[in-house]
């Protein structure tokens, strides 16, 4: 607070703030453990003129800081991510205090930026909208069902569409824009309920990969003719099987392999050379990033299908940040309905 002292010149005007943050205390083994995490305190310098002082107000916990810890990270670091934060403080003409944008600065509480790194939520975001789908229907997880099914799969209105881990944040967009273009779309999901959500978001056919007696079995029956795009979240064993159930020149997008995560030993084989050559398959792995020239327009684009009410979305709100940990491994465990979301 500003005072004045007596007969000197006024004392400076400063506030301390703390930031709680998440390090990486212990490489991952296998699963997640919660005693891998531990809680931290960082004092945050007072702001320098061009500088923000932000807060996170919406966190997200994501598949892909399993295997990006491994390759990128040491132990003692603050674990990667991103946040909607808001502007508590501004000291940069650019961005107004009250203002919410999409930052990439870990788990953490409050931090500081010069805004070249954020991304302000678009003018048009409606106030009735939950900020915190600019981690996951609204961003990078929508976007890369956006990308991922228009650019990689090249899917034509028509066709029939096959996705794993399809009630979570890729997977169930990946669903519903299939059936925006005109395509038919199977899925699977690894619980009853969550095939039940499937159903009711317009899934054609859905099935709980985890309770099917026979994969080849099922996925036959849900298309017979076999498929012509398969969204692959999930790798392993799953993808081995249904490689085999492409029509010819069908294409895979390689989004993920969330099964083989947290393996200690690397799964081996099936190998994909016989199907791939008889039926002339492609397939290709992305990562959504190399798209983000055209960012805008996804984002515009699965904007517009969320207030039209042609796509729709479900969030697993985890409440407060000391439960990030939690969160995490819930999600890698198959907790979550949609988009993994940490309420600060
Ligand atoms: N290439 C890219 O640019 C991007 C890739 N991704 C990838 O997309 C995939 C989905 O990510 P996201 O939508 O954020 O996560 P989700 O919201 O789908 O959450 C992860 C889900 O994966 C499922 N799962 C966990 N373990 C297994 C397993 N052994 N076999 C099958 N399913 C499993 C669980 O659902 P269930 O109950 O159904 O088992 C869980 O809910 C991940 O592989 C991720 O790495 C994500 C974003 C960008
Ligand atoms: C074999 C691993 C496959 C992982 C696939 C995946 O989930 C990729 C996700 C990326 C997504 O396309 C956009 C991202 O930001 C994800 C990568 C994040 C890298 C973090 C880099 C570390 C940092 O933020 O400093």
């Amino acid at each position: 607070m500003a005072r004045k002292s007596q007969g000197g010149p006024p004392a400076l005007k400063v506030r301390m703030v703390t930031a709680k943050v998440w390090v990486l205390k212990k490489h991952f083994e296998g699963f997640p453990q919660t005693s891998d995490f531990e809680m931290k305190q960082e004092a945050l310098a007072n702001l320098k003129d061009g500088e923000l002082l932000l807060e996170s107000v919406f966190l997200s916990v994501d598949p892909y800081m399993r295997p990006y810890s491994k390759r990128d990270m040491k132990e003692g670091d603050v674990m990667i991510g991103t946040q909607v934060a808001r502007i508590v403080e501004s000291k940069n003409p650019a961005f107004a205090v009250g203002a919410f944008v999409v930052a990439n600065r870990g788990w953490r509480t409050h931090f500081i930026s010069d805004g070249k790194d954020l991304n302000l939520l678009p003018a048009s975001w409606p106030e009735s909208l939950p900020k915190s789908l600019a981690l996951g229907t609204v961003g990078m997880p929508g976007l890369t069902a956006y990308f991922g099914l228009f650019e990689v799969c090249k899917m034509k209105p028509g066709e029939t569409v096959l996705v794993n881990a399809a009630a979570g944040a890729v997977g169930s967009v990946v669903g519903q824009l299939a059936k925006i273009g005109g395509c038919k779309v199977v899925g699977c999901a690894g619980s009853d309920s969550k095939v039940a959500y499937l159903k009711k978001i317009g899934f054609d056919e859905a099935f709980n990969y985890k309770t099917v007696t026979c994969l080849d079995e099922t996925l036959r029956k849900a298309s017979p003719d076999g498929y012509d795009c398969f969204f692959d979240n999930v790798g392993g064993e799953f993808a081995s099987i249904a490689i085999n159930h492409m029509k010819k020149y069908g294409r895979i997008a390689v989004c993920g392999a969330i099964s083989q995560y947290n393996d200690t030993v690397p799964q081996k084989g099936p190998y994909i050379q016989f199907p791939m050559i008889f039926n002339e398959l492609s397939m290709k792995g992305f990562i959504v990033t190399s798209w983000y020239n055209r960012r805008e327009e996804g984002v515009k684009a699965l904007l517009k299908w969320v207030l039209e009410g042609k796509l729709k979305y479900h969030e697993q709100v985890t409440e407060r940040f000391e439960n990030m940990p939690a969160a995490f491994i819930g999600m890698l465990k198959g907790e979550n309905l949609g988009k993994a979301i940490i309420k600060v």
